[in-house]
């Protein structure tokens, strides 16, 4: 569990002292994006350096093995002894990794609400065979400036919003596979994750202003879903047959969706496929600017199918209603639904 958790305005202003706090003696390693390195990623840096932190500064790729391997070697180089990650969920998972791996610590600064990897000790990394998650470190502290997250693209936030609202059908699929196949549950993860996506979809209109009351929803909503994660040690609590789909529909079409959008339509067909309420799941994501469909995405239906079809080869060990025949026709009706009035 995070040790020290400040969400709110201006938050950025007290990494410096949460830092010295920690008492840190050695090189910082600040790990940011493309685009965020050039905006939050430099206003930390330059929080930190006027404090006098000696600081190393590396921007982060697409997450697979060889990438972490590439930032492991700059950290070690550096001799780095904590690791500040500014960005998204790309950029914080590769931190979670590299610091477990190197048995450092490190801390979330998430620049968008789009993903609830912020506080997980879980990380999805992509590799030839799908994304596999794995286990990482947790971070020590969770910076969040509702000021600064609340000007990054909306999209960005709809699509947190989104891969919470994917956990109503991570939990089916984990109770169906509970039943099934006799996989263990966890009664308080479960609860926890789903409690989460309740009160997310409660406050659904709120959020729909897109201001920092409505950051601070979701990024509430993102930890306890990240916690939810960690007190099961996996995923499964957040991410079940919707996620596969995602994860598929990003090898079908990169680039296409954000992590969480993909997992909003995925939960829609998830449902849809379980005989559940999918209507409802589709309300919410319309009323919080989410896409629905694939021409939202601008990818063309046969690919969607395409993604329900083969969900199942990615983490086949992961039961879902994915994994359970699902026929042509099936798929095919799932998908028509989407668009459905
Ligand atoms: N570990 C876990 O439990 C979980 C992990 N994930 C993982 O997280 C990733 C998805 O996270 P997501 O954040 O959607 O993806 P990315 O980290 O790829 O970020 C999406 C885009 O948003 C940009 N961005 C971020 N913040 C801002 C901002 N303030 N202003 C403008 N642009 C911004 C990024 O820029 P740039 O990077 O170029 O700076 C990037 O281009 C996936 O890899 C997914 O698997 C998702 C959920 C849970
Ligand atoms: O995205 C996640 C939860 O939202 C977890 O990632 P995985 O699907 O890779 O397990
Ligand atoms: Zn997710």
């Amino acid at each position: 569990m995070p040790r020290n958790v400040i969400v709110g305005h201006d938050a950025l202003l007290q990494i410096p002292g949460i830092i010295a706090d920690l008492g840190i003696n050695g090189p910082i390693m600040l790990l940011s994006g493309d685009t965020t390195m050039k905006t939050v990623g430099t206003k930390v840096q330059n929080l930190l350096q006027e404090q006098g932190f000696d600081l190393v500064t590396g921007i982060v790729g697409r997450i697979t093995y060889d990438e972490i391997k590439r930032i492991e070697t700059v950290v070690q180089k550096a001799h780095a002894v904590l690791i500040v990650a500014v960005g998204g969920g790309r950029v914080i998972d590769t931190a979670k990794v590299v610091s477990y791996n190197l048995d450092i610590q490190f801390i979330s600064v998430p620049t968008a609400a789009s993903h609830d990897g912020i506080a997980s000790s879980r990380a999805s990394v992509v590799t030839e065979a799908g994304n596999v998650s794995v286990a990482a470190q947790p971070p020590l502290a969770i910076v969040a400036d509702t000021g600064v997250i609340a000007t990054a693209p909306h999209r960005l936030l709809a699509a947190g919003c989104a891969d919470i609202i994917a956990n109503y059908t991570a939990i089916l699929d984990w109770e169906l596979s509970h039943r099934l196949t006799g996989e263990p549950i966890s009664e308080y993860a479960l609860t926890l994750s789903k409690i989460t996506a309740e009160i997310l979809v409660k406050n659904a209109s709120l959020i729909a202003h897109y201001d920092e009351t409505a950051v601070w929803i979701v990024v509430k909503a993102l930890f306890s879903s990240g916690i939810a994660m960690s007190i099961a040690g996996s995923s499964r609590p957040a991410s079940g047959g919707e996620h596969k789909f995602a994860h598929m529909l990003e090898r079908l079409a990169p680039g296409a969706a954000l992590h969480g959008e993909a997992c909003g339509i995925g939960t829609i067909l998830g449902m849809y496929l379980h005989g559940g309420d999918w209507k409802s799941i589709r309300h919410s994501l319309r009323l919080i600017g989410a896409p629905t469909t694939p021409s939202d995405l601008g990818i063309s239906d046969e690919v969607c199918l395409q993604a329900v079809l083969r969900a199942r080869e990615i983490r086949p060990e992961r039961f879902t209603i994915f994994d359970t025949g699902v026929t042509r026709e099936a798929a095919e009706a799932a998908v028509k639904a989407l668009y459905e009035v």
